[in-house]
């Protein structure tokens, strides 16, 4: 394992606002990664998720393939995905699960459930409080207005120097929330095979949320460009209820890289892993384009203007392009 880093730890409660924003400026620009405490979500729900994931994991390969994956929701199995198509493996390790917004009109009957049982299990265990907090497209747009994802994108809109509004009026909200359970299968694997347990990659939305379990795996590689090499990763240790909060390339694009989305990965320890990420997209028609205030004519916008849709279909693509199917 690699030196673990001392992320900034952010109380999304804390009274004093201005110095939530402060800090929360000064962790996206340095590292990219925080960690959210007193966020609203009771750990008894973490439990409860991380119980079904693991129901759900468990359940004969045969089972888990009727709800295969199919534009990019439902089950995707062992080496079904290569985050990092660069890497000489047959695939990821890991297994996941993923459930996307039911309120995408083009998308709407998409999400693939395992089962009656399951789906009730999992709404029923997932919400209302994970809906009210993350809003997965199940609850309506009032529950979206009190959830932790809202409060955060407020923190990092006035850590832009933005309204606090600003994601809403750009069209980026109630954004699109995809979550997905993953598993990680205890495997060890040869030490040249290359196989991670989800290789490098950075999230491509606004900001990630993620749920960990307090076994080891995940990396960052905080102290360096995306480009350096040869990288240098330090490992990212849970923290108990805590979120583990990362921002996406849409953010980095958006401020021109001033707030980094980061390289991380998962790397392969033998022993089982969970974990519960629930990205927040912008909606598929919001333009992601350079804020204003984030370039000069010394410093041109690094990316184009793009629609979040085009963007996100684009690096789901190449997830997958470099696998067999
Ligand atoms: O499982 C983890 O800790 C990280 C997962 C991750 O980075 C992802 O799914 O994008
Ligand atoms: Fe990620």
């Amino acid at each position: 394992m690699g030196d673990a880093v001392l992320l900034p730890i952010i109380d999304l409660s804390a009274e004093d606002r201005l110095s939530t924003v402060k800090r929360i400026r000064q962790a996206c620009m340095e590292y990219g990664f925080f960690y959210l405490v007193n966020h609203g979500i009771e750990e008894e729900l973490f439990k409860r998720v991380f119980d079904e994931s693991k129901k759900f994991f468990t359940l004969p390969l045969q089972e888990k393939m009727k709800v295969k994956r199919n534009n990019y929701r439902g089950y995707t199995e062992m080496y079904d995905e290569k985050l990092d198509p660069s890497v000489k493996s047959k695939g990821d390790l890991k297994e996941s699960f993923y459930v996307g917004p039911s309120e995408d009109a083009k998308n709407s009957n998409l999400n693939q459930w395992p089962s009656e049982a399951l789906v009730t299990r999992l709404i029923d265990h997932l919400g209302p409080s994970l809906m009210d907090n993350f809003d997965l497209g199940f609850s309506s747009n009032l529950q979206w207005k009190r959830s932790a994802g809202k409060r955060l994108l407020s923190l990092v809109a006035l850590a832009l120097d933005l309204e606090e509004d600003f994601f809403e009026k750009v069209g980026a909200y109630p954004p699109m929330g995809f979550l997905r359970l993953l598993h990680y299968p205890g495997e060890s694997t040869a030490l040249n095979d290359e196989i991670y347990g989800a290789s490098s990659h950075s999230d491509y939305g606004m900001i990630t949320l993620l749920a960990t379990d307090g076994i080891p795996g995940l990396q960052a590689c905080i102290c360096q460009k995306k480009d350096s090499h040869p990288q240098v990763w330090e490992d990212v240790p849970h923290v108990k209820g805590a979120f583990i909060i990362n921002v996406g390339d849409m953010t980095e694009r958006w401020t021109n890289c001033l707030f980094r989305s980061t390289l991380h990965r998962v790397i392969a320890t033998g022993q089982e892993r969970y974990s519960v990420a629930f990205f927040l997209e912008p909606k598929s028609d919001c333009v992601v384009e350079c804020l204003k205030t984030c370039c000069s004519e010394t410093s041109p916008p690094r990316f184009p203007p793009i629609r979040s849709g085009d963007y996100l279909e684009e690096r789901y693509r190449l997830t997958y392009a470099s696998l067999k199917i």
